[in-house]
Formats: C-alpha cells, structure tokens, sequence
C-alpha cells in the first residue's frame, strides 16, 4: 500500500535535503611497476572480469565503479596510472592531486617490482601526500604459484613498516576476485568513517581542499580489513 497521500509528496527523497545526499566521489591511484598488473586489477574491480590483452597504460585510464556502503552510494574513481617512466612523467602531479587513497602493486613473481616499492612510496611522499593517507599494498599474480619470488612474510614485514595493509591476490583468477574487491572496498570503508560529513567530494559540489590527514591506527594484517 502507498504511504501518504491527501497531497503528500510521492514517497522517495525529501528534495529539500537532495544536496545532502548526493553521491560523493573517491580518489583512488594505482601506482607501481609497469607489467605488475595495475589495468588488469582496476579491469577486474571496475568491470568484473580479466582483460584478455592490454597494453601499456599511457598516461591514465579513469575507471569507475559505484558501490553501497550503509545505504549510501559512492562513486569509486580509479586511476589507473602508467608505470613507465616515459609514459607517465608529464602526467604525475594530477595522479597524486586531491588524491584519496593509494594502493601500491607489485608483482610476486618479480622481486624488481617489489624492491622498487621504496622509490614509489617516496614518490608519494615528495607530492604533499599526507603520510596517513589511507595506502595499501598489493601482490599481484598469485595464480604464478611455481613462479613466485616475493615470501609473504617479507612482504608482510614490509607492509607493516609502512603502516598498510598487505593483499596477495591474482586479477586473473576469477575466485581470487573477491579479494580484489576487498583491496578497494577497505578503502572505501576507511574513507566513508574519516568522512562522516557530507562536505566535501561530492558531485556538483566544489572541490576541498586536500583531505585531512588522520591518524591510521588499526593494526595492519594481512588482507584483513577495518570495515
Ligand atoms: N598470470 C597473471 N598475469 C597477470 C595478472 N595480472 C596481470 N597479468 C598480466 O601481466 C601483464 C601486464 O598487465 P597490466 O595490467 O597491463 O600491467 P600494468 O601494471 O598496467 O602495466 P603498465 O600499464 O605498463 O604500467 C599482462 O600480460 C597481463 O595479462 C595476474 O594476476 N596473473
Ligand atoms: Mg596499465
């Protein structure tokens, strides 16, 4: 049955507190090597499945996916970014402009990618990047298990001297796809508790400032999440 009536307004949103429930919109970069697997792991969050080829990213690719979290709609916007050097150098001070949040891959079959970490996370550091911005860090290519060159546990440690946390998953096994999800969603919920008020980040709204840095405090695990 159909509430109101005698004239009510049609069930729905009040429209006088339509601006406050507009969606809001999260920054989330994808940094790391090239070849680890970046586009491949914004292809599977963003669209749900694994690129049969991809070429090297130029540049960005914007990808977006909205999810619910509590009832409210957020609009998750991926920038998947170049790592080559050439392909990417004209292009860095808007990767890391405004940014939310930073998720950090390496591939575990290539040791390379994970020593690089350092020169990637110093980076971040020398583009005004509040340290405690939310950061996470990803293995990716698990599926490669004969292959794999990077232990858990180095990762694990490291991971935990940069206060992240750690994923080790595959963007081409579909059962692992769940655990990809997982990589964003935790940030997103991180996101959604340091931003309670609806001020900033919304679509139609003007941009803010950067966002205010905030004190990470739960202990890192690997894969675990906050939320
Ligand atoms: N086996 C396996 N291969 C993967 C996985 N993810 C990506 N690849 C492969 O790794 C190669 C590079 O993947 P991309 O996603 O294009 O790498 P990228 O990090 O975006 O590289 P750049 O755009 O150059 O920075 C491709 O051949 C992918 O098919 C994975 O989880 N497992
Ligand atoms: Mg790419």
């Amino acid at each position: 049955m159909a509430a109101g009536g005698g004239g009510g307004r049609p069930p729905g949103p009040d429209p006088a507190l339509e601006p406050y429930v507009q969606t809001r919109i999260f920054k989330i970069i994808v940094i790391g090597d090239s070849n680890v697997g970046k586009t491949c792991l914004t292809f599977r969050f963003c669209g749900g499945t694994f690129p049969g080829k991809t070429e090297a990213t130029i540049g960005v690719d914007f990808r977006e996916k909205t999810v619910e979290i509590e009832g409210e709609r957020i609009k998750v916007q991926v920038w998947d970014t170049a790592g080559q050097e050439r392909f990417r150098k004209s292009m860095v001070e808007h990767y890391y402009r405004n940014v939310h949040a930073v998720v950090f891959v390496y591939d575990v079959t290539k040791m390379s990618s994970f020593t690089n970490l350092k020169t990637w996370i110093e980076e971040c550091n020398g583009h005004a990047v509040p340290p405690l911005v939310p950061r996470v860090l990803v293995g990716n290519k698990c599926d490669l298990k004969d292959l794999i060159q990077v232990p858990s546990s180095l990762a694990l440690k490291f991971a935990d001297a940069h206060n992240m946390l750690l994923f080790e998953t595959s963007a081409k096994d579909p059962q692992e796809s769940q655990n990809v999800d997982a990589i964003f969603m935790c940030l997103v919920c991180r996101l959604k508790a340091q931003r309670s008020l609806p001020c900033r980040d919304t679509e139609g709204w003007p941009a803010q400032p950067h966002p205010q840095p905030r004190r990470l405090d739960e202990a890192s695990g690997k894969g675990s999440c906050p939320c």
